[in-house]
């Protein structure tokens, strides 16, 4: 049954009504100011956003602090509380947003769930037409959901437009795939009957995306999903929702019917036990950590759901004596310290042939000192702040242990304390570690942050053995001019993606996904779209004529 929440697409101030207490807009330097105030000052939903974000974007009406569930953009119920983002480069508050609890989930689910019958009848070239009308909204306001993005997640704009191009192109690739999805007509066992296989749409999705790619893992999940013919619930992290209400609106303006994607956030485990226990919903797909991967496919295996897991990596990348130096330290560099080293494909352990290893180490920390840390808003900058306080206590802790076991600092090694306004940020120096060794924290476990630790290694089957030696299995990348050895090594990493002499192999026609531990299921390509179908064989007896 859906429930009904009183508040209209339209209620744009008046969604602050629900909220219990009274609300503030902040801005940095300034200590806060009366809703009443904003609101007449600026018009829209300034209530609970920075007027500083706001006044950043050329489309204002793209920055929702809302949830948006048969499309109406809602509250839920003002009983449960708000949560509150913030920009890590500069600590100061972005949004107030309501906390969404098991009843929101409940609508949203339901939502999805009335309005599925229709959706998956639409045929093919109407979802795929509907589909490019909304990547073309997200490519015309590319640059205002890059400015969003930044400042929610902290990445430089540069990444963050090249996630945006990303997301955009994974909505492309979808729009093209969904005219694509074909059943087969069987070889018949007997002359009296046909046999035939049918694609169908598996049904309501939800869809729990992460933190550190806001936009990007939700369009790998979203786009799929509805060119399947599927509907979504999407539950983005909390530190990041915005981005999440920025697709929801862009997909409306694209004519998406109401119902079809519906957006709720707050209590994760709340939310995530419901969307993996009701019973109207048919698949999840998660990105996230491996612990809570584990926890929600438990408790969707007790319900046979469908689940989809892109989870954590530990990613080796490994240097042979015959590599092109100049190519392969620019690539540890872009790999280990993209999104300041908060990626789940980034290279977390350097392996490097003795007979190189201190001239890469070398070449490595020469292009690391060059590179500028600061607030991703600034054109100048090349690695923005962590997440958190706890993702900075993450990183220290892998260098401490690192350094007490015998690591050498040849760059950075420490929290970074940036002059204000970035006084409040978590930055973390990007740090080149020399002497690791494989007892020490980093090599077992994801750092998720700006480290770069060297290890030695003597033969092929040496190094391979220590690359294997994770219980993750996410993206590996070697550099070698060898072809018999490029091979034969692409073919024994444990690994669900290898890149040669390449470290930026993520794109919309190549599947995206991880082995062991790091997950199930194949996200972008042609194979992404099967995740969100089901096979419906159909037997036809042709009787005795
Ligand atoms: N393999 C991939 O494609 C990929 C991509 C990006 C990130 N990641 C991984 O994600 C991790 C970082 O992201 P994170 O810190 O946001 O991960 P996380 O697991 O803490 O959170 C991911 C999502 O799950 C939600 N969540 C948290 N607790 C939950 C619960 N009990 N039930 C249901 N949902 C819950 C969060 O709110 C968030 O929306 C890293 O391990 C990284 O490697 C993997
Ligand atoms: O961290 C997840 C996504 C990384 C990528 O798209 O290459």
């Amino acid at each position: 049954m859906l429930l009904h929440f009183p508040v209209k697409a339209s209620c744009l101030t008046g969604c602050a009504a629900l909220q219990l207490a009274p609300m503030r807009f902040f801005s940095p330097g300034s200590s806060g100011t009366d809703t009443r105030e904003v609101a007449s000052a600026v018009g829209i939903r300034k209530d609970t956003t920075s007027v500083e974000l706001l006044s950043r974007l050329k489309d204002k009406s793209i920055l929702h602090t809302s949830g948006w569930i048969s499309g109406e953009w809602t509250h839920g119920s003002s009983k449960n509380g708000t949560f509150e983002v913030q920009n890590p480069a500069t600590g100061t508050l972005l949004a107030t947003m309501p906390l969404m609890k098991v009843n929101e989930t409940r609508a949203a689910i339901a939502a999805a769930d009335s309005v599925f019958p229709e959706w998956r009848r639409h045929t093919a070239k109407e979802r795929s037409n509907i589909l490019k009308r909304w990547q073309t909204e997200i490519l015309a306001h590319a640059e205002d959901l890059a400015t969003i993005l930044t400042s929610e997640g902290g990445k430089p704009l540069a990444e963050a437009r090249a996630e945006i191009a990303s997301g955009a192109a994974s909505v492309e690739w979808m729009a093209e795939e969904c005219r694509r999805v074909e059943g087969d007509v069987l070889q018949s066992t007997g002359s009296d009957r046909r046999m035939l296989t049918l694609k169908q749409p598996v049904g309501v999705v939800g869809a729990i995306t992460p933190w550190n790619f806001p936009f990007s893992m939700i369009t790998r999940k979203v786009a799929p999903a509805l060119a399947a013919g599927c509907t979504v619930v999407i539950k983005p992290a909390e530190l990041t929702p915005l981005s999440a209400v920025a697709l929801a609106e862009l997909a409306e303006r694209a004519g998406l019917p109401d119902g079809v994607l519906n957006v709720v956030f707050g209590d994760a485990p709340a939310i995530g036990h419901e969307l993996a226990t009701n019973i109207d919903v048919r698949k999840i797909g998660f990105t996230g950590s491996t612990s809570v991967g584990k926890a929600l496919a438990a408790t969707a295996a007790g319900h046979v759901k469908r689940i989809s897991l892109e989870l954590g990596g530990n990613a080796p990348l490994i240097v042979f004596d015959d590599a092109d130096l100049e190519l392969a330290s620019a690539g540890v560099v872009a790999s280990a310290l993209r999104n300041a080293g908060q990626t789940c494909v980034c290279a977390n352990r350097v392996f490097v042939h003795e007979s190189v290893h201190d001239k890469l180490a070398d070449m490595v920390a020469s292009r690391v000192q060059k590179l500028r840390l600061g607030d991703g808003l600034s054109p100048d900058t090349n690695i923005g702040p962590l997440i958190s306080e706890a993702a900075v206590a993450k990183v220290t802790a892998h260098v401490d242990d690192a350094v007490a076991k015998g690591a050498k600092v040849l760059v950075g090694g420490k929290k970074a304390s940036l002059a204000s306004p970035l006084s409040n940020g978590t930055f973390f120096e990007p740090t080149v570690l020399g002497d690791a060794t494989i007892d020490m924290r980093l090599f077992k476990e994801e750092t998720f942050g700006p480290l770069i630790p060297f290890f030695k290694f003597g033969s092929t089957s040496e190094v391979v053995q220590l690359a294997n030696n994770t219980e993750y299995g996410l993206a590996a990348y070697f550099f070698t001019k060898d072809l018999a050895k490029a091979w034969r090594t692409a073919e024994d990493l444990e690994y669900g993606m290898v890149g040669i002499n390449d470290v930026a192999i993520t794109n919309e026609a190549a599947p995206f996904g991880g082995v062991k531990q790091s997950g199930l299921g194949r996200e972008q390509s042609k194979y992404g779209i099967q995740e969100f179908l089901d096979i419906k064989y159909v037997c036809m007896g042709l009787g005795s004529n």
